[in-house]
């Protein structure tokens, strides 16, 4: 069959503007990957002593000796283990499995970090660089949040760097992280922090404070009410009213302007890697209030000093 058409003048300029845009598409993984040989090479982001480049935050923020350098998160996110479920997209949007990860890798991701330790090693420091630069801006900017809590549980806190830091910067509160006892196990606390290896869903050691830091956007509603079900009997069991500490993500309206395009396009990756990885998802304002309200709780208020991530008190 001869498939050859002509292109009036007009439409061509048109249809190769429209070919290009695709090509776009088509190759945009090879800024992530481009991205990742470079830090891997450890070749374009050496701070050059004698200053003859000025480096941009961006590059600052990929420096390996930066304590602020999100390096191991990209080293993580873009691990075979973690890019080998988009491969099984399609797969899942035609089979019953509960993630595409399951499709990739045969088991949930909280279980497959559970029996690989490369797993559990390169997500935990991913996590820990995260949780470095975040908690360094909180402290700063809003550590009104802290006022007049003795005790505080980091829930889902990982390897305890939110929780070390905050029982630094406040020596009067009590700090304890409870997450999974594959992810703490063989860790020492001290006076002032305690780790616990637990399960979220079956209960959540009383205090006044419980930080939930990106532990929601990992699941779906039904689970979340449930963690914010054990949260509520946590701040509430010792007569005191407490409250919850949200870090996570609320996802902004589209606008009709391009001034924020790159955020919220941001904010819908993290939504779909939710949906690949994992059971969750980004919620915007309305999502977070239904959850809330559903799990038995009063009020919340929202403070946006946190970048692409809020921080939400949700009140008993
Ligand atoms: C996305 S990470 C966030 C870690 C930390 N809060 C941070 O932001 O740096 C989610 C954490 O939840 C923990 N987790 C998953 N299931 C859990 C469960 N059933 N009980 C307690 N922790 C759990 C994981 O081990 C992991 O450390």
């Amino acid at each position: 069959m001869n498939n050859f058409k002509l292109i009036p003048g007009e439409h061509a300029t048109e249809l190769l503007n429209a070919q290009a845009h695709i090509w776009n598409h088509i190759f945009n993984f090879i800024n992530s990957m481009s991205l990742k040989c470079a830090i891997q090479l450890e070749k374009m982001f050496e701070n050059d002593q004698e200053e003859r480049y000025a480096l941009t935050d961006a590059s600052r923020l990929l420096l390996k000796d930066n304590p602020l350098s999100v390096t191991p998160f990209l080293v993580a996110m873009l691990d075979p283990v973690l890019t080998k479920p988009w491969h099984f997209l399609t797969a899942w949007f035609q089979n019953e499995d509960l993630t595409p990860f399951d499709t990739a890798h045969g088991k949930k991701f909280w279980d497959y970090g559970e029996h690989e330790a490369k797993l559990n090693h390169f997500f935990s420091n991913a996590m820990a660089s995260d949780a470095r630069f975040v908690v360094s801006v909180l402290i700063d900017k809003c550590s009104a949040v802290f006022d007049g809590l003795e005790s505080l549980v980091d829930v889902g806190g990982g390897t305890g760097t939110v929780a070390k830091a905050i029982a630094d910067a406040f020596p009067s509160m009590e700090c304890t992280v409870l997450d999974l006892p594959h992810v703490v196990a063989g860790l020492e606390g001290s006076k002032k922090l305690k780790y616990i290896g637990g399960d979220m869903f079956e209960a959540v050691p009383p205090a006044d404070a419980i930080l939930l830091k990106w532990i929601l956007h990992d699941w779906n509603d039904e689970e979340c009410i449930k963690i914010l079900g054990r949260c509520k009997e946590a701040i509430t069991s010792t007569d005191k009213k407490g409250k919850v500490i949200i870090i996570d993500m609320i996802v902004q309206n589209q606008k009709e302007d391009d001034e924020d395009r790159e955020s919220i396009e941001t904010q819908l990756f993290f939504d779909m890697l939710m949906m690949v990885l994992v059971t969750g998802k980004e919620r915007n304002e309305k999502e977070w209030a239904k959850l809330f309200f559903d799990a038995g709780f009063s009020d919340y208020k929202i403070t946006h000093k946190l970048g692409l991530r809020s921080l939400i008190e949700v009140y008993p």
